[in-house]
């Protein structure tokens, strides 16, 4: 019976058939942070458990943490807490953990795959809806609730439920500036935010396959917003050259056996899936997001649409919702819009290839005036290769600030937050009310999209910015 890569990981993992229709999935791997464990660790504490295997988490945090000064005291007494219970905890119950002012430390879903932690054919959770991410590596990887991070630190298991499987075919050949970011903000606003719930959705065809892994990442990462449980993308050559001599990947003969099984990681060609849906990416623009839940996307070439064209009753009662919290108005195109604030990072785009991406657009020009934009590095050792690489000099020359690694304003768990009323372009994968900070307004883009909006204090179709040159401060003149 042939079979999809989901199906392959799930059986590889089964443990038990249950009564009800679950079934028992042993647990590989297992990310923490601050935020989402301290209830776990409380329940193990309060029953006297030890882990059952503790070399199999890693915790770091990430959302809490403060972006603009490292090493010391953290002032904020909420994340100073949070942050030392987690260091605690990891320190009573024996966990790996990556401390906050060393090179190691980043957000959950990206120091796992740059360390090696995240591998092919496995099963990889965290309390974190963005768990997704590292199903990227062709991991069958999801995000779990505070309880259920209790009982696979004690038992190595998980009840779960198996879900739909939907593929989707992306096919064509993409404009150099029309990023990962924008084929899954086209995605969802064509599939709905709900489009992929209960399914295990695996990303394939040739654009997929032409990908870097920060790329499918990307991709990954945004299928909860879709309301995927699941992410995928079959492991390749890619994958292989990316993991070679991560610090955790397996070495010599282990990494060849490794690479052999890796290589039937992927679904059979006459596997069926419940659900196809296939896309054209030739022809894609750059996508912004103009609402207040992902799916309200649309081409940077279009403007704000009439809620009474959007078809079902409940989609246009959230559009006019959203319309009044964004303060717009239909048919206003969309590089009409000023913004104030700029936010380049997040799990979704703060990797090392994002960075360059928005480097490039910055290079030589200028933020502009009144906008205050921010650069927060995915994790320390991404923020390392920008500064190695002078990334972190051509921001600074534009006018940009450079940060610390973390979570930051993609979901202000910490002091960086829209005031009430500002408006963000924003490289995060969330534009829900509130996000940024309350009252403030969030479009999701692209990092070469957000740089554009940073240097033009407007929503800026990147393919135009960059056709002309650029004629602001060069680097030197820092
Ligand atoms: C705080 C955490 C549990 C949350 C999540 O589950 O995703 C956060 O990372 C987010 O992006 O909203
Ligand atoms: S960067 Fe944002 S989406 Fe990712 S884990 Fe942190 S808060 Fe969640």
């Amino acid at each position: 019976m042939p079979q999809t890569l989901y199906e392959k990981l799930w059986t590889s993992h089964a443990v038990a058939e249950l009564p009800g229709g679950e079934t028992l999935l042993y647990i590989d791997r297992h990310l923490v942070h601050e935020v989402s464990s301290p209830q776990a660790f409380a329940s193990l504490r309060d029953a006297g458990r030890r882990l059952r295997r503790p070399d199999t988490h890693l915790a770091v945090a990430d959302h809490a943490v403060p972006t603009r000064v490292r090493g010391g005291e953290i002032e904020d007494p909420l994340a100073r807490a949070q942050v030392a219970e987690l260091e605690d905890n990891a320190r009573r119950f024996d966990v790996p953990y990556r401390p906050l002012d060393g090179d190691l430390q980043g957000i959950v879903h990206v120091i796992g795959p740059e360390q090696g932690y995240t591998l092919p054919g496995m099963t990889l959770v965290c309390g974190d809806s963005h768990t997704t991410t590292h199903g990227a590596f062709g991991a069958l990887a999801f995000g779990i609730g505070a309880s259920e991070c209790g009982t696979v630190m004690a038992a190595q298991c998980l009840k779960q439920r198996r879900a739909r499987t939907l593929r989707v075919d992306l096919v064509g050949q993409a404009h150099p500036l029309v990023t990962a970011k924008d084929i899954a903000l086209a995605v969802i606003a064509r599939i709905g935010a709900l489009g992929a719930s209960g399914h295990a959705v695996e990303y394939a065809g040739p654009a997929v396959e032409a990908m870097s892994m920060a790329a499918r990442m990307t991709l990954c990462n945004m299928t909860i917003e879709a309301g995927g449980r699941v992410g995928l993308v079959a492991p390749d050559e890619v994958t292989f050259a990316y993991l070679k001599g991560r610090p955790l990947a397996p070495k010599g003969p282990r990494w060849d056996q490794a690479v052999a099984y890796w290589r039937g990681l992927r679904s059979d060609p006459d596997a069926v899936f419940d659900r196809v849906v296939t896309m054209d990416v030739s022809h894609l623009a750059p996508h912004v997001s103009w609402g207040t839940s992902p799916d309200e996307a649309a081409p940077i070439t279009a403007s704000i649409p009439e809620p009474a064209t959007l078809g079902e009753d409940s989609a246009r009662r959230h559009a006019e919702k959203a319309l009044a919290y964004m303060d717009l108005r239909p048919g206003t195109p969309l590089t009409d819009i000023p913004i104030q604030r700029v936010f380049i990072g997040s799990c979704t785009n703060g990797r090392i290839e994002d960075l360059r991406a928005a480097a490039a657009v910055a290079r030589g020009r200028r933020v502009a005036s009144g906008v205050r934009a921010i650069v927060v590095p995915g994790s320390t050792a991404t923020k390392h290769q920008a500064e190695a690489e002078g990334l972190d000099a051509v921001f600074r020359a534009a006018g940009f600030e450079w940060r610390h690694a973390g979570c930051s304003m993609c979901v202000a768990m910490n002091d960086d937050r829209l005031a009430a009323g500002e408006r963000c372009a924003s490289t995060s994968n969330r534009n829900f009310e509130g996000r940024q900070g309350p009252g403030g307004r969030t479009h999701l883009m692209s990092p070469a999209m957000a740089a554009a909006a940073a240097v033009t204090g407007k929503l800026t179709d990147v393919r135009a910015l960059t056709a002309m040159p650029a004629t602001g401060p060069v680097e030197e003149m820092r």
